[in-house]
């Protein structure tokens, strides 16, 4: 499994298909405050829609529900469980990806054997409630030259505020790739905003 360079997170699959058909090979589906019942019929239906456009889907902070539907893989936070304990639940061919701040929390992800690690925010965004420190261009920089420096090669994704005019930048660094929201989601056109991300992936 090769880790995507533009990874997308939505709430919905409402709006979804044209996005799939533009060329977005990896979602994410992050939902907060549902029931139990939503939460599942929302997954099912979501994992449904990937594999019909052979997108990965990632469901974020349930890996039970993420093996119930048939998801690829997890997405997991310092609040949700450890990699190490989703690992040993959903197996070495589950996708595990999980959040970071810090160089520390990098290296945490990296020894507990994570598939990728989403670092971030580069800057403020409304997407998410209580948003760690913003770590702007600098931040990444310094943490991945302590990557460098360290060995970690686990493919970092930055996160958080992420515009396209931001790609070069963060790949001169060596970031693997982008996870986005708002600038697909709130763009006039979200399929174009698809496609030029994927644009300069392609360079
Ligand atoms: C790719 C990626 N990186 C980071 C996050 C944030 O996850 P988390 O810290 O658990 O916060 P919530 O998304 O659950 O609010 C992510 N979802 N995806
Ligand atoms: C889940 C998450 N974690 C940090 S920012 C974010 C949401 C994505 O941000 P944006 O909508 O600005 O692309
Ligand atoms: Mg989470």
């Amino acid at each position: 499994m090769n880790i995507s360079n533009l990874h997308y997170i939505t709430d919905t699959t409402q709006g979804l298909e044209p996005l799939l058909k533009a060329g977005l090979n990896w979602v994410q589906l992050r939902v907060k405050n549902r029931n139990e019942k939503e939460m599942y019929n929302l997954a099912d239906s979501f994992v449904a829609l990937c594999e019909k456009y052979k997108a990965y889907s990632i469901i974020n902070d349930y890996p039970k529900l993420a093996r119930r539907v048939g998801a690829d893989g997890v997405h997991l936070g310092k609040e949700d469980m450890s990699p190490a304990e989703a690992r040993a639940l959903l197996g070495k061919d589950f996708i595990i990806g999980g959040t970071a701040n810090t160089f520390e929390d990098v290296e945490g992800l990296y020894e507990a054997g994570v598939d990728y690690v989403g670092l971030g925010p580069l800057r403020f965004t409304e997407t998410k409630k209580n948003l760690s420190p913003v770590l702007g261009l600098e931040g990444y920089n310094e943490i991945m030259q302590s990557c460098q420096a360290n060995s970690i090669r686990t493919p970092i994704i930055a996160i958080g505020g992420i515009a396209v005019e931001d790609l070069a930048a963060l790949y001169d660094m060596g970031l693997h790739g982008v996870a986005v929201s708002a600038a697909i989601r709130k763009a006039q056109n979200p399929a174009a905003a698809v496609k030029a991300f994927l644009a300069v992936n392609a360079l």
